[in-house]
């Protein structure tokens, strides 16, 4: 559904992102990790639109298409169809954010984007405003504002935020926060869900709880994830892309890129042994120390 091909980023003298190319079919678990400073924010935001590629391609399946997945219809009856791509895709490269947002892409941010004066269920609500594919000349609408809500409301229930709904978003929790946060952006019900370290911060057990919740989004809205959390990495995905530099260092299935020694002496070897071990399924930590799953512990 997703293709970017040979995307790169430039800062000044500084490759962000190098020539990466990546296919996320309908439904994608992937991850992306790396060290510190690796572009993988950075390629986060040239998918969302926040920035521009210095160079490459990104193009996402046309939902009107046979094949193209998602909300039916979405992309024509918004008008949205913009350049078409060679693969009949739409060639999203210089769109800006708030189109590929109504094409129904969807992000977290490292620091969640809470409105604090307005109410949790409010901030959920404006965030699936975004998304509509109508735009937010939708909000008149008295039936459209309704069924918002009420998809907000199951959002915010999913998340466990249900009592704070008339809340300001202001009193939550970290935790909470990071939690309204992906609330907010699952009630556009996006096609790809793009998450920035989504456990960063939270308590065992709200990664436990964020673990579930993911689980449970619809099969065929793809996740890509930043995450530095290797457990959270190997309980959702399916496949991972490394980045060291800018650049793919590897990319496959999760524990085969995880047990590759280039991406242990990169990167898995720089975070906590224990947490390495359990993603590579090597050492002490398979055996009585072994660190409980997200899961188990939520
Ligand atoms: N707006 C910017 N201007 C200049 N340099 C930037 C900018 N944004 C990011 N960078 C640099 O680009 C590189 C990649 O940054 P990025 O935030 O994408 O890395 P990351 O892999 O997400 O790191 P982390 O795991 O620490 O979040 C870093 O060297 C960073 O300092």
């Amino acid at each position: 559904m997703l293709t970017l091909s040979h995307l790169t980023r430039r800062y000044g003298s500084l490759t962000a992102v190098n020539d990466v190319s990546l296919r996320l079919p309908v439904g994608a678990r992937h991850a992306v990790i790396g060290p510190n400073g690796a572009g993988k924010t950075t390629l986060l935001n040239l998918i969302a639109g926040t920035e521009r590629p210095d160079g490459g391609t990104i193009l996402l399946a046309d939902p009107d298409r046979p094949g193209g997945s998602g909300q039916l219809g979405r992309a024509g009856r918004a008008g949205l169809t913009g350049r078409a791509g060679k693969a009949g895709g739409i060639d999203l490269t210089r769109t800006e954010a708030a189109r590929r947002s109504r094409l129904g892409i969807a992000r977290s941010y490292q620091q969640p984007t809470v409105i604090t004066e307005l109410t949790a269920l409010d901030n959920a609500m404006l965030a699936g405003w975004r998304h509509h594919r109508a735009g937010w000349t939708a909000w008149r609408r008295p039936a459209r504002r309704r069924q918002m809500r009420d998809i907000a409301m199951r959002r915010l229930e999913a998340v466990g935020l249900a009592d704070q709904a008339e809340h300001p978003a202001g009193a939550l929790s970290h935790g909470q926060r990071r939690m309204l946060d992906l609330a907010a952006a699952l009630v556009g019900e996006p096609r790809l869900l793009l998450l920035d370290e989504p456990a960063a911060g939270l308590t065992d057990r709200d990664i436990g709880r964020l673990v579930d919740v993911l689980r449970d989004i619809p099969a065929d809205v793809a996740l890509l994830l930043v995450e530095h959390h290797i457990e959270v990495v190997t309980e959702l995905a399916d496949n991972v892309t490394v980045l060291a530099s800018g650049s793919v260092l590897v990319s496959g299935g999760t524990q085969e890129a995880l047990s590759d020694p280039e991406v242990r002496e990169v990167y898995l070897d720089t975070v906590p042994t224990s947490v390495a071990e359990s993603a590579t399924g090597a050492g002490p930590a398979n055996g009585a120390d072994t660190p409980p799953s997200a899961t188990e512990r939520g």
